[in-house]
């Protein structure tokens, strides 16, 4: 975790933002739980003064002032008792609002760093967790604790005796405190790790629903779960052991503390130290004194999952601050240069794709092709800002992508990803990207230079028709095609494409050539990779990458024999000499 004084100050900003308001909110927490406690002697007085004033006057008039002199002061503890636990709701209801679309933010973010989905979405039941925790009775525990000294210094005002006898009941209580918190604390760390565990395992089952029923292995991946899911609950009934043994240990000990509290106010009282009125108000003292410590006790281990969640808030808030708001670039028109870009996986630091260079002027398009696992897919990732490049530049136009703001650059960049998958939406959403005003001529015509229009039209709710999770209502190469159509609408000015062929018929395929023509007659960049050359026949430049390197960049012809064969020789003898600029 980092450290306050190592953080930039666009971190800092970020923090500051964040906590804003909740200091003065606590200090205010903290003074109302101080009356409430001041409140809270009434029961004590109120017995006192029933017992050695009105019992022992046998005044009607003294009781009935006293008892509404109780009420009175009852009703407004009740008050602030109210009051406490609103702010604290309303409190929770504040942070969510302001973290639980950051969280969410990093949720998106995280599976492109090589985070499992779960890991991902723990961030909005992090949100969830600090919400419910200040929701509960733990934070008014806490703002109670502090204020136990009131009833320690009221007892020993009583008698010495009894206000060392409480002292000792609350050290050794707040001692169990700090030993619950030692104990749980890697506990629930252990126990967070396995239910990720746990989660990564359902949620990959789920995804591959299909697979295990029809290879039959379903049974198989129920019991990897169930080994997870058992790990997780070991852990889960220790955490549970050990707070559970805790707060009947602290139970008792109160109890057991207020009962010798009435027997040592008996024997003082015997001994004509202490009047019987005295005894009853210890006792309500010291069990008002020790109920905070039995409650935080009770809820340590919330409070410390709601702990660990802010922290990991905060963090994310925090990693999420950019040094400076980009500046409001001009549309790129011109030309896509690439630098000796290289490349690692985020998370591995593992270079997969070394000192790339070229440069696409307007209206170019470049078929990137070369074997699996050669590193095609990482440069369109390098080219649409998904992983960050470890070395060299990606400029438009001379500006670095990482100048752009992130849904500015998006409206110049379209992105046909390998594995298509749509959102849970209608078709006209999921083309317009949920541009919340639509320029439904623009859905129409990427849809037409997708090839799809014909398609959608023909469907019982067209363009309205909800495509289900993941796009499932459409098949394969519809859902391609759709996709297809996402990436040209607005016509983006670079449009990066990964074997968009791979699951396209004749017909689909000749409105993905139809499309490329388009995007370089409109003065468009496009980047397609393909691994059948039936995706090649518009465009004009060929690169091939293996190996991690781009081992070859020219003209279409020169690259590919006549039959749209590849005629480079592997990455060994291919020097970077090969590389060659576009004429
Ligand atoms: N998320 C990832 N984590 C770790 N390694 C990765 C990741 N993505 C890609 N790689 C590695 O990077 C290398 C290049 O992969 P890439 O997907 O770019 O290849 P490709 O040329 O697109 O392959 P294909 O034609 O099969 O799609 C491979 O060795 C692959 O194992």
């Amino acid at each position: 975790m980092a450290k306050p004084k190592e953080l930039s100050s666009a971190k800092r900003r970020n923090l500051a933002e964040l906590t804003r308001g909740l200091r003065g909110v606590a200090i205010f927490l903290f003074l109302v739980s101080g009356m409430i406690n001041i409140l809270a002697l009434t029961g004590s007085l109120y017995m006192m003064q029933i017992y050695d004033r009105a019992l022992t006057s046998g005044s009607i008039p003294t009781l009935l002032l006293l008892s509404a002199l109780a009420a009175g002061l009852y009703l407004f503890q009740g008050c602030f008792d109210v009051i406490r636990s609103q702010v604290l709701v309303r409190v929770g209801a504040r942070l969510d609002k302001k973290i639980a679309p950051l969280a969410h933010r990093v949720a998106i973010d995280m599976p492109r760093f090589g985070f499992s989905t779960s890991e991902a979405l723990e961030r909005g039941r992090d949100v969830d967790t600090v919400r419910g925790f200040l929701g509960s009775q733990g934070p008014s525990a806490l703002f109670d604790l502090p204020w136990m000294p009131i009833y320690l210094v009221f007892i020993y005002f009583l008698h010495p005796l009894l206000g060392a006898l409480t002292f000792a009941g609350a050290f050794v209580l707040t001692i169990m405190t700090v030993v619950s918190e030692v104990l749980t604390k890697r506990l629930s760390i252990a126990t967070r790790k396995a239910a990720m565990a746990r989660n990564t395992i359902a949620d990959c089952n789920a995804r591959n629903a299909e697979v295990l029923k029809a290879m039959g292995f379903a049974d198989r991946a129920v019991s990897r779960f169930n080994i997870a899911n058992g790990e997780h609950l070991e852990l889960q009934t220790k955490a549970n052991d050990i707070t559970g043994n805790f707060a009947a240990v602290s139970r008792v000990l109160r109890m057991l503390l207020q009962s010798a509290v009435l027997g040592l106010g008996a024997y003082l009282t015997i001994k004509n130290e202490l009047s019987a009125g005295a005894i009853i108000a210890c006792s309500v003292a010291s069990a008002r004194a020790l109920a905070p410590v039995d409650l935080a006790i009770g809820n340590w281990k919330s409070f410390i999952a709601a702990r660990m969640a802010y922290h990991r808030l905060r963090d994310t808030v925090v990693a999420l601050a950019s040094a400076d708001e980009p500046m409001q670039l001009p549309a790129p028109k011109n030309r896509l240069t690439v630098e000796k870009a290289t490349i690692a996986v985020p998370g591995t630091g593992q270079i997969v794709l070394s000192d790339v260079s070229f440069e696409l002027e307007a209206g170019q398009a470049l078929g990137v092709i070369g074997p699996s696992a050669g590193g095609k897919t990482t440069l369109v990732r390098a080219l649409t800002g998904i992983w960050p490049l470890l070395r060299g530049s990606a400029r438009l136009d001379g500006a670095d992508l990482s100048q752009w703001r992130e849904d500015e650059i998006g409206r110049h960049i379209g992105y046909l990803p390998q594995e298509v998958s749509l959102m849970d939406a209608t078709i006209e959403e999921n083309i317009c990207r949920f541009e919340p005003q639509p320029d439904y001529r623009k859905v129409v015509e990427a849809a037409k230079a997708a090839g799809v229009h014909e398609m959608i039209v023909k469907l019982p709710d067209g363009y309205r028709t909800q495509l289900g999770p993941q796009g499932s209502s459409l098949s394969a190469g519809q859902r391609q095609r759709v996709a297809l159509a996402r990436a040209l609408y607005g016509n983006p000015f670079i449009v990066v494409m990964d074997e968009p062929n791979s699951n396209l018929d004749g017909e689909g395929e000749t409105a993905l050539t139809a499309a490329i023509e388009g995007i370089s007659a409109r003065g468009g960049i496009t980047v397609v990779i393909a691994h059948r050359p039936s995706a090649l026949v518009a465009v004009d430049l060929v690169a091939i990458v293996q190996g991690g390197r781009m081992v070859a960049f020219g003209k279409k012809q020169d690259i590919m024999t006549p039959g749209l064969q590849p005629q480079a020789r592997p990455a060994a003898e291919e020097p970077q000499e090969l590389i060659r600029r576009p004429a």
